[in-house]
């Protein structure tokens, strides 16, 4: 069982330390983890924010742990050396077309969401993001207009197939769950959903027994904070998926608690947390790990099918938030080694 992990800047060393002292506690037959550079800290020792070298590690890996990438220093480099390009280049690469981004309350943290507790309550979705397409990976540019005025713009496009990967995606993970899928686009206004959205009824035929409803993005936002236990599956594409899951965070009560995992056809998989490299807070021992941390169980279930192992992990974290354990994003004083503390005896 190779690992790779990629912990890449500002918070994301800080949370994967913890993440792999969860894994390491585990005691894993044949586990060998590979370090690689990503990012900003890449761009600084190599030139390149996804050096060759991480790229043939990667590939070579059965999954990824990965940290965040994002430097502020690194913010006015031309766009193709900047931190992020590591992970979306990660994405394509490797053919992770398929994000998966759960969000379910615990137990006892009802009070911590930014909704009301008989609202957050309820809350149990998974937000199916398209992770190779969209305007992240269209054409680009900046151009000056006839009048010298500087004009940003960006493609935006699906193609009928990519839309039908992770329409099947979805219908198979709603299958497994509440039987239901909201698929959001903005039909109404952009010709790409409207593609997408064919493609989703079409999809569905395959699957009688899952309800497909359809919601534009615009609606989808207030429905999430409005009445998010309406969801169960919701399929969307790659920037709506970016914005509402950051969201849904907030619903179940921060950011440092949603985990992640994007997939291909097979079993390789990177897992991070949703989070960036949140700079504001950076060296600082603040960040809460929980978010990489259920990554790492979501690698174990989904690349390596250590499902009782993925198991154990979920439980330890749903202990620390039961016993009252909380960083400052949920309103408590524990730093980043003390959670991975509570975490690994719980364990
Ligand atoms: N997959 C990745 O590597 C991602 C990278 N980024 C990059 O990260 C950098 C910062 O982006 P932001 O927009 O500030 O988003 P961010 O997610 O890094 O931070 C947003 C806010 O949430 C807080 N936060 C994030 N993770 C936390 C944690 N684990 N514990 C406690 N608080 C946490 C931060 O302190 C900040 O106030 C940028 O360079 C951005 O491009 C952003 C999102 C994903
Ligand atoms: C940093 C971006 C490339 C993506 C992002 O915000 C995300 O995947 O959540
Ligand atoms: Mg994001």
């Amino acid at each position: 069982m190779k690992i790779a992990v990629f912990a890449g800047d500002g918070i994301g060393p800080e949370v994967t330390r913890e993440a792999v002292r969860v894994l390491e506690a585990l005691d894993l037959p044949g586990l060998v983890l590979f370090e690689g550079d990503v990012g900003g800290i890449a761009y600084k020792r190599h030139g390149h924010p996804l050096p060759a070298e991480t790229l043939e590690i990667a590939r070579s890996c059965d999954a990824i742990l990965f940290g965040a990438v994002g430097d502020p220093d690194c913010d006015n480099l031309e766009r193709h050396l900047r931190p992020e390009q590591a992970i979306l280049g990660l994405r394509k690469e490797l053919g992770l077309f398929a994000n998966l981004r759960p969000a379910k309350v615990f137990a006892g943290l009802e009070d911590a969401s930014a909704l009301r507790p008989e609202v957050a309550s309820k809350i149990d979705l998974l937000i199916v993001r398209e992770l190779n397409g969209d305007v992240y990976f269209g054409e680009k540019g900046i151009r000056i207009l006839p009048d010298g005025r500087r004009q940003g713009w960006d493609m935006m496009s699906y193609a009928e197939d990519e839309v039908r990967r992770i329409a099947h995606v979805g219908f198979r993970a709603a299958m497994g769950r509440g039987k239901k899928l909201c698929s959001v686009d903005k039909a109404n206004v952009l010709e790409t959903s409207q593609v997408w959205r064919d493609v989703m009824i079409e999809v569905a035929k395959d699957y009688p027994e899952v309800e497909l409803s359809h919601m534009y993005v615009d609606n989808a936002a207030m429905q999430l904070v409005r009445n998010p236990g309406q969801f169960d599956v919701v399929v969307t594409g790659n920037l709506f998926g970016d914005i509402l899951s950051d969201q849904a965070s907030m619903c179940v009560g921060s950011i440092g608690l949603l985990a992640s995992a994007s997939l291909s056809d097979g079993k390789m998989g990177l897992y991070e947390p949703i989070h960036g490299s949140a700079p504001d807070i950076a060296g600082k021992g603040l960040a809460n790990p929980m978010a990489t941390i259920l990554s790492a169980a979501m690698l174990l279930r989904h690349s390596l099918g250590l499902e009782a192992q993925a198991a154990r992990i979920e439980a330890a974290v749903a202990k620390t938030l039961a016993d009252g354990i909380r960083g400052g994003d949920l309103g408590g004083s524990h730093g980043t080694a003390a959670i991975g503390d509570a975490v690994l005896e719980r364990l």
